[in-house]
Parts: structure tokens; sequence; C-alpha cells
């Protein structure tokens, strides 16, 4: 497969799923030696706000700010270019076609990630919300909407990695959450893949939160998950 470059320490974005700004940015110390891609989500940005942003970026570490915009076309154009001359890498929108083309609007060269359907969510979520097909066909038909719009890349579980891939080519970058190593907890996520199956399906990057955030030895976790994604890059031979 012809993958995106991306190093192996930046493989991983670390979800800083945190309510304490300061805890957050003692794990980014921790941990930049290790992974140097980070997320910064609703909550720790509503917590901590630019400064956040400001410290990761200054450590020479990417950030992805989380923040899935969805609103009317000139909100989110102008929400967007707020973003801009920050030193951030990607940025969210929810995946609907208008949402995608205003934020692209923006033009301020963080790339723009189309969220096509949240990892918590399965058929029944889509049931309630009246979608009649799978959620495969959600995620591609929102994925090829977003792409011929020119979207940087695509946000996804790791389910639906191998079927975007083969429909889209390699065209755009694909995000994955929802990453659960063996022997983690789903939690709220339902569609849920190990970091060695992402990869092997396609994906570029791997959000992953609450199974580093929580682990006993941060570091050790780290690097037996890096190992998995290594090796599923480029299995050894048997
Ligand atoms: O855009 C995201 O990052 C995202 C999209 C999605 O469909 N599912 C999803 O879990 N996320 C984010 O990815 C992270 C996953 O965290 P953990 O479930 O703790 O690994 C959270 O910060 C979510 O906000």
């Amino acid at each position: 497969m012809n993958r995106v470059e991306v190093p192996l320490h930046e493989r991983i974005i670390f979800a800083l799923d945190l309510a304490n700004p300061a805890e957050a940015l003692q794990l980014v110390d921790q941990l930049a030696d290790h992974i140097r891609f980070f997320k910064v989500g609703l909550q720790l940005f509503f917590a901590g706000g630019w400064p956040v942003v400001e410290y990761i970026v200054a450590k020479g570490c990417k950030v992805m700010l989380d923040l899935k915009l969805y609103d009317i076309p000139t909100t989110v154009r102008l929400a967007v270019q707020q973003f801009a001359d920050r030193g951030i890498t990607f940025t969210t929108v929810h995946g609907y076609g208008p949402v995608v083309e205003a934020a692209l609007a923006a033009d301020t060269g963080v790339r723009i990630l189309a969220v096509t359907v949240l990892t918590s969510f399965g058929s029944e979520q889509l049931q309630e919300l009246n979608y009649t097909g799978t959620v495969d066909d959600l995620v591609v038909q929102r994925a090829g909407a977003a792409l011929r719009l020119g979207c940087h890349g695509l946000v996804c579980s790791a389910r639906e990695a191998a079927l975007l891939r083969s429909r889209f080519g390699e065209k755009g970058v694909i995000v994955t959450p929802g990453i659960r190593p063996v022997g983690s907890e789903p939690g709220d996520q339902q569609r849920t893949a190990t970091p060695g199956q992402a990869i092997i399906n396609g994906a570029d990057y791997l959000v992953i939160g609450r199974p580093i955030r929580d682990a006993d030895n941060r570091e050790q976790y780290i690097a037996a998950l890096q190992r998995e994604i290594a090796n599923a890059l480029s299995p050894e031979p048997q």
C-alpha cells in the first residue's frame, strides 16, 4: 500500500481529555519524547483555551484541535479563520457538505478533517436519526462528499478505513479514533479496533485517549502500541 509517510511518534494522536489544563500540559511534558501529536478537544479547550494549544506548539509538537464544528456556513468559515497562524495541524468539522465547504473556504492552511460518523454510533443511533442505510453507507457517502470538495482528511472508525481506501484510494488522510488495544475497555466507543488492525486497514493516524491516559506506566504502554503499529506497517517475515 502506498501510505502517507508519517513518523512513528506522530502516528498516535494522544487525546488530552482532561479538565485541568495544568495536568494536561504535565502529560505533554511527560510524553513528548514518545508522542509528538496531541489532540485538544472540547473539554480541554473550554478549560484552558489558546494557551494550551500554544504550549504544545511551542514544544515543537503537532496539535489536532478537535472542536467538531457544525453551524451555518458563514459561522463555520469565520470560526475556522480564528485558527490561522496558531501552528495547528488538523481541525475537525462534522462531515456534512456545506460545513466542510465553509471550513475549507476559510483557507487558513490548517488541514480540515471531516468527521463522518462518530465512533460511538452504531446502527441503533442511525435508526434514531432516521437514517435507513448502514453505518458503512453513511461513512462512504460523507467521506465521498467531503473528498469531492477537496477536504484534507476523514475521521472514521478503523473498521471503515479499508472500505474508504478501496473506494477513494489514497485521497485524504484517514484518522481513526475508537482505538482499543487488547485488554482495554470500550467505554462509550462502539466501532473499535486495535492499533494493529487500524494500520492494516489503512488508517494513517490513530487517536487514542483513555487507554493511554489511564495506563499504569504510560511510557511502556505507548512503546508497546508503537511496536504494534510498526509491525503492522511492515510485518516481520515469518
Ligand atoms: O474527532 C474525534 O477525535 C473523534 C471522533 C469520533 O468519531 N470518535 C471519537 O472518539 N473522537 C475523539 O477521539 C477521542 C477518543 O478517546 P478515547 O475513547 O478515550 O480513546 C475523544 O477525544 C473523542 O472526542
